[in-house]
């Protein structure tokens, strides 16, 4: 029997590429994808409602807040999001019986580690939209035992959203010069690897529930991310970049965000 997989925050640049992969062509899913217009995670009593009246086997929580610089400065609307609305999602899917699928980031981690973290690493955000992820994690950890959360690092989509490609890309159309920071380094992740691996979890029943990493393998700067992106697009000649150790901004970023996937 086909397995029902619910889509939350549908409009992303995940959601949108899930949609894209696996809405017509995946044997033995039935998806609905539902944006945040039609399903709001922070609304508790609809969601719950919405679940009862549905039955869905797996939902993939595409639905946060991930505005880095402005969950500086309004922290309660990430917080409202990525752990209370998450909370709201483990209540749903914990009455109805349905395994959670959440997606949470590098940025849960300090950066201080001096190789690739691991899922067992201990976890100290230094940014609040991290602690307000963090604090969803823990929330899923507390209400369900039927999860996956799958930690992912510089998600990036060539085609939906906003994200450190896409703005490198309208920059360089626009600006003599690019000064990009070496001070970070991670793993760039491609959403279309992200939805891949995501859809295996469903298929492959023998994977254990609980914390997973899932990244691209190759770990760079964005200043490297930058010039790759460049290369790509034949921008190269376009644009100057200029490494600098700090680019300025309102939140701290983990140095190392590497993550050691199994
Ligand atoms: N982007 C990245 O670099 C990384 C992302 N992640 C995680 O991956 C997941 C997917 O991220 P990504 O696709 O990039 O995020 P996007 O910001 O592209 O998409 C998030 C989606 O959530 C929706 N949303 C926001 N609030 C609510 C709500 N209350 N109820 C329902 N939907 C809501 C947004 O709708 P609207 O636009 O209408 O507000 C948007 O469609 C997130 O959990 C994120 O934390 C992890 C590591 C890296
Ligand atoms: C645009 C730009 C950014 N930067 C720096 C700022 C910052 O240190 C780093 C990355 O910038 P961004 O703000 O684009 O990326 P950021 O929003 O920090 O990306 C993060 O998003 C969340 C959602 C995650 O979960 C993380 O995994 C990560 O992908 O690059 C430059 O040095 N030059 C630039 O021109």
């Amino acid at each position: 029997m086909n397995k029902n997989v619910l889509v939350t925050g549908a409009s992303g640049q995940l959601g949108k590429t899930i949609h894209e992969l696996f809405s017509e062509n995946n044997i033995g899913l039935d998806f609905t994808f539902v944006i945040k217009q039609e399903l709001d995670i922070t609304r508790r009593e609809n969601l719950i409602s919405f679940f009862n009246q549905n039955m869905f086997d797996y939902c993939i929580n595409c639905a946060a807040y991930t505005n880095v610089e402005q969950a500086e400065i309004t922290p309660e609307s990430a917080y409202k999001i990525n752990a209370e609305g998450v909370k709201n999602l483990a209540e749903a899917c914990k009455e109805t019986n349905t395994i959670l699928i959440h997606i949470s980031t590098d940025y849960v981690f300090d950066g201080e580690k001096k190789e690739p973290y691991t899922a067992d690493d201990v976890t100290n955000p230094i940014n609040e939209y991290g602690k307000s992820k963090l604090q969803g994690e823990i929330y899923i950890k507390d209400i369900l035992s039927n999860y996956f959360i799958v930690r992912t690092s510089w998600l990036y989509s060539k085609k939906y959203g906003n994200n450190f490609y896409r703005t490198i890309i309208n920059k360089a159309k626009t600006e003599k010069q690019l000064s990009i920071t070496t001070e970070q380094i991670g793993c760039p992740t491609d959403v279309v690897n992200l939805s891949n691996y995501i859809v295996s979890l469903i298929h492959q029943e023998s994977i254990q529930f609980g914390i997973h990493h899932f990244s691209d393998k190759k770990a760079m700067t964005w200043y490297d991310f930058a010039e790759e992106i460049l290369k790509d697009n034949n921008l190269s000649s376009e644009v100057k970049l200029v490494m600098v150790k700090k680019y300025r901004t309102f939140a701290r970023r983990p140095k190392n965000s590497v993550l050691k996937n199994l």
